[in-house]
């Protein structure tokens, strides 16, 4: 476990598990349908490419770079796309792959955006979600994991910009980020 851990959440196993039974899920709910797998960067790629090897169903790749001001605590709830899709939303099914949803503002800014541009439907697949600290409801299609409100990293997640590559989901140990 690496030294800036304090205790590890999810194994690559647990991940790896619950990928795969959502993979399942989304290949039986998008039966005959095509997917535009929308990632957002950077914290979902991991998640997203795990993911879309586990769904059995044609799949298209593309991305979107959001950011929203401040720190996700002190959110104004300003989003603004600095990458968006390459495809041509309208008409498609859209599935949205998320690592974290935490205030939920990024999605509540994003799924309304992609609806508005014509897309025939928009999904969202999280694989975390902290409940606890929403400030705005939003609907979760695919949920991987619930979790506390504690500042996890790995498994795409990261901390200033590290962490990222860890292997399995794990909790800082707060004297990283109150230093
Ligand atoms: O529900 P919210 O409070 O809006 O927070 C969730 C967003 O915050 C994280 O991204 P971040 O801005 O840290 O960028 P990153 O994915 O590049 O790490 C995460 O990947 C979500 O996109
Ligand atoms: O716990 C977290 N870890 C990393 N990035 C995040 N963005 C929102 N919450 C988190």
């Amino acid at each position: 476990m690496h030294q800036d851990v304090k205790e590890i959440l999810f194994t690559e196993e647990q991940i790896q598990k619950r990928v795969r039974e959502m993979g399942a899920q989304i290949t039986a709910d998008y039966a005959g349908k095509t997917i535009l797998l929308c990632g957002i960067l950077k914290g979902a790629v991991v998640f997203y490419t795990d993911l879309a090897r586990q769904i059995q169903v044609p799949v298209k790749f593309d991305f979107m770079s959001c950011s929203s001001y401040g720190s996700s605590a002190t959110s104004s709830g300003a989003v603004t796309i600095r990458k968006d899709m390459d495809n041509d939303v309208a008409g498609k099914d859209i599935l949205i792959v998320e690592d974290i949803i935490d205030t939920g503002i990024t999605l509540s800014y994003l799924v309304p955006y992609l609806k508005d541009r014509g897309a025939n439907s928009v999904k969202l697949a999280t694989l975390l979600s902290k409940p606890s600290r929403r400030q705005v409801d939003i609907h979760v299609d695919y949920n991987g994991f619930e979790i506390p409100d504690a500042f996890v990293v790995g498994y795409g997640l990261d901390y200033d910009s590290s962490y990222r590559n860890l292997p399995y989901i794990g909790i800082l140990k707060e004297e990283i980020y109150t230093k």
